[in-house]
């Protein structure tokens, strides 16, 4: 039987209790979230290598074995990127969002269902194995989970000051989310973990089309009335006009960084987002002691999601 020194033995129990005070100031925190829908979009800067997603996937499965019923909505930008630089194809955003023809949809369907998707949910079966805890890969062309329209974008002229429609072919904007797979995976006595694709399907064509993930996860979010929505990206959270962290804004706060145009390229799918998502759950909140909120995090940081949800600190940008 092996011994520790005196001095080992103490700085081992002190280490223990540490750990057992941050466990049950958790509890609160837990209670709060017991069996709530959680939805948490997770970024393709965020994923970074393959041991950061492992450690997003781990912490995914911890949220669903202490209760809660997390939903994961993944992006993949910089892979459909990479990819398609491979490929020769160029690549053009406009306010956020890719500029997607038929090659680019096939691509970009490609890496977000095929290869991204794939990987988040192995990941969480993996990390989930011993309790048996499976994430399980979709897109929203699955059991007609996510329907789109094209989405329609305007640009002014720069010479003629004309508002002018921009094309953006084949990118979608949701009109109707079929959360019923879903529910029923959430409510299956089994541990499953929905892992969603931001891939949908134009109601009328049948065509595939390629939706923003923060878009998509918007959606999902609010036809699954979650509680939190949660935001992986690689920034530390919205940043103002100084370059400085706002730790918490209104809905109103955030329609004007868009509008003074403080918030640029991808923050603006993001925060229209996080606007549309939390608008139609004002009445509910008003009622409610803890509101539905959306929170922009950086996922590079270890364990961010627990330190969100389960202490007082928070992390990130609060939008209410
Ligand atoms: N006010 C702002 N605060 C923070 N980031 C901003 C702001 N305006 C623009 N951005 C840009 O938005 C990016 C985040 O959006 P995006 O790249 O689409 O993230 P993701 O791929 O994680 O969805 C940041 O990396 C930053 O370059
Ligand atoms: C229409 C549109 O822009 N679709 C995105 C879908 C992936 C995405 O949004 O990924 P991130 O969250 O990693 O940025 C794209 O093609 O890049």
């Amino acid at each position: 039987m092996s011994k520790l020194p005196p001095k080992d033995r103490l700085k081992a129990l002190e280490d223990g209790l540490t750990k057992a005070k941050t466990l049950a100031e958790a509890l609160p925190f837990i209670q709060i979230y017991d069996r709530e829908i959680v939805v948490v979009k997770y970024g393709g800067h965020a994923m970074g290598d393959t041991e950061t997603a492992r450690k997003f996937a781990a912490d995914v499965v911890l949220l669903k074995l202490v209760g809660l019923h997390p939903v994961v909505v993944h992006g993949g930008g910089p892979q459909i990127s990479r990819m398609l630089d491979r490929a020769g194809v160029k690549s053009q955003f406009v306010d956020g969002l890719r500029v997607t023809d038929a090659e680019t949809m096939e691509v970009a369907e490609m890496v977000l269902s095929g290869s991204v998707n794939k990987e988040l949910a192995h990941l969480i079966t993996a990390a989930g194995r011993e309790a048996d805890v499976r994430g399980v890969g979709l897109s929203g062309k699955d059991a007609r989970l996510i329907t789109v329209e094209k989405a329609v974008r305007t640009r002014k002229d720069p010479d003629s000051m004309i508002e002018q429609v921009v094309d953006l072919g084949f990118v979608g904007e949701p009109t109707e989310v079929d959360p019923t797979l879903i529910q029923a995976l959430i409510n299956a006595p089994e541990d499953y973990i929905p892992v969603i694709a931001p891939i949908g399907v134009e109601k009328d064509s049948g065509k595939t089309y390629n939706i923003n993930a923060d878009t998509a996860a918007g959606a999902v979010f609010k036809a699954l009335n979650a509680k939190r929505f949660l935001l992986l990206s690689d920034i530390p959270g919205v940043l103002d006009g100084n370059g400085e962290l706002i730790e918490k804004m209104t809905v109103a706060e955030a329609r004007k960084l868009i509008e003074t145009g403080v918030a640029t390229g991808g923050m603006i799918p993001k925060l229209e987002t996080c606007i549309s998502a939390l608008e139609g759950n004002e009445s509910e909140a008003e009622h409610s002691e803890h509101k539905p909120a959306a929170v922009i995090l950086d996922g590079r940081t270890p364990h961010v999601l627990l330190m969100e949800l389960f202490t007082e600190h928070g992390a990130g940008t609060l939008i209410h």
